[in-house]
């Protein structure tokens, strides 16, 4: 294939990278071949110890500078990331298939913007001064300690740098677990951040599955758990996390709802729904998979999306020119397939794809279904794969309460030139993340995270400090202490 996918080692530990061959071996598959491009390794208990010895003892140390000096090396590593931003590019649609289409342009520099932001907020993270009458008290914003990031496989660069670059402007230290599915590239995040002058321990990267997750998370040396994953493993993580009473950031999963009325632009409603069903083929958490368009305007809507989804162009994802790519896993292309026989079997109306691409990799066609109902299993529950469910609606209260008919709320969407409908109704969407006119936008600048089963806390913003930092206040009293005897 040309390019060397297999890293040095499999895990980057106390500034350099380690094997263990006694760990279980783990084969990364590139998705649009089939083909095993790199074999691995799952950390050994011995590793794990390393990662975490190694990550509380730089902790000490690291917590003590200046917050511009760390943000310095955060900032000097997002540098060195938009410098090799193809090589990481290339990497990354190894790892998930993702075409370069994408991958050039969201997944090395997003990881670069929060290493860039969050070292830029790295000098100003204080705490205030409080007037008591005669007295006085004061904040001092302190590190949590040693964090542990533990990843999905859909986005494995930037939830490294999500997660790994507030951590460590707050003073942290951070071991992160990449996703078994996408091993690769959170290596060389830790090779970047060492390079750019971060000291040894700082940001440990080990390998493996559940259990080695599990490992880190019951350590009682762990003191801040952030997940990006399913509902599921959240509710473990959660559970095993406050056992020790840690923090945690649950990013979790979504069955988003995006809200077409009568009135919205057709292009750019039919834009935005493709782009929240189909980048990444579809694999991406905050995904508007309930497509509710106005019953007026829903044949309109439906013939502009299946001629626009006709000039898709799935294949190669090393192609730049190719902008639908396979699905990351033989066994998450069979879930999604399981979905599309349901929605079949449900009696939803199967617009276009609904199949398999036939040769090597893990390709389904993008998948549309019209006639949606709220109870049918693709209207319910995360598919995580290119299908859309297009639900038709004609009052708007009747679809906001729909819309919210979901134990998730990781994000929502409308599309209307009615800007106070826009505003009234996005107001009564029970989500974290929202659209107007637009979806799927994830600036650094702007808070991301879900409520309900999608989340707890936030990643990204300045409110991401408040997740990777705590306060500690301070009563100063300036008289005389009046005790009762
Ligand atoms: N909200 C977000 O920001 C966001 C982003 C991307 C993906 N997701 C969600 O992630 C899911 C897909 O990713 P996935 O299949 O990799 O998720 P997953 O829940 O299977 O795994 C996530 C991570 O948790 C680890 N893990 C699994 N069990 C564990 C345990 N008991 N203890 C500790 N760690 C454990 C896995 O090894 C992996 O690294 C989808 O539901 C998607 O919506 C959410
Ligand atoms: C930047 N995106 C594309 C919205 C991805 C956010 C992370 C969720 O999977």
């Amino acid at each position: 294939m040309g390019y060397d996918t297999q890293p040095k080692a499999s895990h980057f530990v106390d500034g350099q990278y380690i094997e263990d061959t006694s760990g279980a071996v783990m084969e990364v598959v590139y998705p649009a071949t089939g083909a095993v491009i790199a074999r691995l390794h799952e950390a050994t208990p011995a590793i794990i110890e390393k990662a975490i010895t190694s990550g509380r003892r730089a902790q000490a140390e690291w917590a003590g500078m200046m917050g511009v000096e760390r943000g310095r090396i955060l900032r000097r590593a997002a540098d060195i990331m938009r410098e090799r931003n193809y090589d990481l590019s290339v990497l990354e649609t190894h790892d998930t298939g993702k075409p370069m289409s994408e991958t050039l342009y969201v997944d090395a520099t997003s990881g670069a913007d929060a290493l860039e932001y969050f070292g830029g907020l790295a000098g100003s993270l204080t705490g205030e001064h409080v007037p008591l009458g005669g007295d006085w008290g004061y904040t001092v914003r302190e590190p949590l300690g040693l964090c542990v990031g533990l990843g999905a496989w859909n986005y494995p660069t930037q939830i490294a740098c999500w997660k790994g670059a507030p951590a460590l402007a707050c003073g942290n230290a951070m071991i992160f677990k990449p996703s078994e599915t996408t091993p690769l590239c959170a290596l060389k995040v830790a090779e970047i951040l060492h390079e750019a002058g971060l000291p040894a321990g700082l940001y440990n990267v080990i390998q493996g599955a559940g259990d080695v997750g599990r490992a880190l998370v019951g350590d009682e040396r762990v003191d801040k758990v952030s997940l990006t994953g399913s509902v599921p493993t959240g509710k473990r993580v959660y559970a095993s996390a406050a056992e020790g009473m840690k923090h945690v950031t649950m990013e979790l999963g979504g069955k988003s709802p995006l809200v077409v009325f009568e009135d919205a632009d057709l292009d750019n409603a039919v834009g935005g729904a493709i782009l929240g069903n189909f980048y990444s083929t579809g694999q991406v958490c905050s995904n508007g998979t309930r497509v509710f368009v106005h019953k007026s305007i829903k044949e309109a809507f439906l013939k502009r999306l299946a001629e626009r989804l006709g000039s898709a162009k799935i294949g190669d994802p090393l192609d730049e020119t190719v902008n639908f790519g396979p699905m990351v896993s033989s066994s998450q292309r069979d879930i999604v397939l399981d979905y599309i026989a349901k929605g079949k079997a449900e009696g939803a109306r199967l617009v276009c794809g609904g199949s398999v691409i036939a040769g090597d990799g893990f390709y389904i066609q993008p998948t549309v279904f019209a006639d949606v109902t709220d109870d049918m299993v693709i209207a319910r529950e995360e598919i995580f794969g290119p299908v859309m469910a297009v639900l038709d609606f004609e009052d708007e209260a009747d679809v906001i309460a729909r819309a919210n008919n979901t134990e998730y709320g990781l994000s929502a969407g409308v599309f209307t030139r009615d800007i106070s409908r826009a505003h009234r109704v996005i107001g009564q969407l029970q989500a974290g993340s929202c659209f107007i006119n637009s979806y799927n936008d994830a600036p650094v600048e702007l808070p991301f995270g879900g409520s309900k089963l999608s989340g707890v806390g936030r990643e990204n913003s300045k409110t991401a400090i408040e997740h990777y930092s705590q306060l500690k206040s301070v009563y100063v009293r300036m008289g005389d202490v009046e005790a009762p005897f």
